[in-house]
């Protein structure tokens, strides 16, 4: 019985039953076969379904696992000498405790997270930690020029005339005042079933749509990650690839091409499986947004986008921060001052 359930455990996926398009980047080469091909492949997926997997995307694995290292090395520094880096009120950069944040608004998210938003970040526990500096910095770059090519790329597959598109993201990882940009180490504990709070009403990460241009998410292992494909209300559990890194759409991009894209809804719950939730989970988002400033108009990224008369109409278009501003306070009131981005 037990045994089934485990072998359950390991088929029951979007994964293993191919529902997710897989994506080859070839080492992200700036050859226009190339961007075009990745481009008409992200298309169909982010518009079909909202996920993809993306393969021989060019970040070493090492160098993940490398990230997942330091990032532990963090969470077992002191608390006091942890809380010294935490997250400020008004900024998006730090370390974010468990409990800090809650998507829903009163359940605590059973996770730590810590949030990159500069590549030449100077308080990055350059003394502290000199080795995580290094290696976070480095793995940020890494996801910077891979954003930059699914950018073009997705440029290519919209077939929009002018490359407005890129240049609204020239400020990507130049700080949170000028653009959202963000890499999130994340780490979720074991479970422990019979220590309090554990598992009762709890959740790795609530239910959500990320709020930018897209995501890119690469994780460790099985863990509890569920989406809604597009028309349905079903959680369907994601699975694992290994070395894949898996892109979802976020709702700047949905709202820029009149929902051609889907903002995909997840949340990481607790696992069902005792063996998988008695182990901990590492992953890192790679949220890619607009520079803060950036207009985002219903449409306007779609071809042949001319001014309709529900376009012209009162509706007050926001830029990109005002937008996030505004999803923050929706979602988490008060909190979003000090809120979470995702
Ligand atoms: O850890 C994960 O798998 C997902 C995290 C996530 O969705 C977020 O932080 O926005
Ligand atoms: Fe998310």
């Amino acid at each position: 019985m037990i045994k089934s359930k485990i072998v359950e455990d390991k088929l029951d996926t979007l994964v293993s039953s191919n529902a997710v398009p897989i994506i080859d980047l070839e080492n992200c080469v700036y050859k226009q076969s190339v961007t075009a091909r990745v481009g008409q492949q992200l298309d169909k997926a982010l518009s079909e379904k909202g996920i993809a997997l993306l393969v021989n995307h060019g970040i070493p694995d090492e160098k993940i696992k490398a990230a997942w290292d330091q990032f532990d090395h963090f969470l077992d520094l002191p608390a006091e000498v942890q809380d010294r880096y935490k997250r400020k009120d008004g900024t998006n950069y730090g370390y974010v405790s468990p409990g800090m944040e809650r998507f829903d608004g009163k359940t605590p998210e059973l996770r730590h997270t810590y949030n990159i938003c500069k590549l030449d970040d100077k308080n990055l526990l350059a003394e502290t930690l000199p080795k995580f500096a290094k290696t976070i910095t480095e793995l940020a770059l890494d996801f910077h020029n891979l954003s930059q090519f699914i950018l073009w790329a997705m440029h290519s597959g919209l077939g929009t005339p002018t490359n407005d598109f890129v240049r609204k993201h020239s400020g990507l990882l130049s700080g949170d005042d000028v653009n959202m940009t963000t890499l999130r180490m994340i780490y979720y504990p074991a479970i422990v079933d019979d220590e309090p709070g554990q598992s009762e009403g709890a959740i790795r990460c609530g239910a959500h749509v990320d709020y930018g241009t897209f995501t890119l998410l690469t994780q460790d292992s099985e863990g509890g990650l569920e989406v809604q494909l597009p028309g349905s209300e079903k959680w369907e559990r994601v699975g694992h690839l290994p070395g894949a890194i898996l892109i979802n759409g976020g709702e700047i991009l949905s709202i820029w091409t009149k929902q051609r894209y889907h903002a995909l809804p997840h949340r990481v719950i607790v696992p069902e499986s005792v063996q998988i939730r008695s182990r901990g989970r590492h992953s890192i988002a790679y949220f890619c947004h607009p520079d803060n400033s950036t207009m985002i108009s219903p449409g306007d990224l779609l071809p042949n986008q001319t001014e309709s008369a529900e376009d012209s109409s009162d509706e007050k278009i926001y830029n990109a921060y005002e937008l996030i501003q505004k999803k923050f306070s929706d979602t988490y009131g008060q909190r979003s001052q000090g809120g979470n981005e995702s």
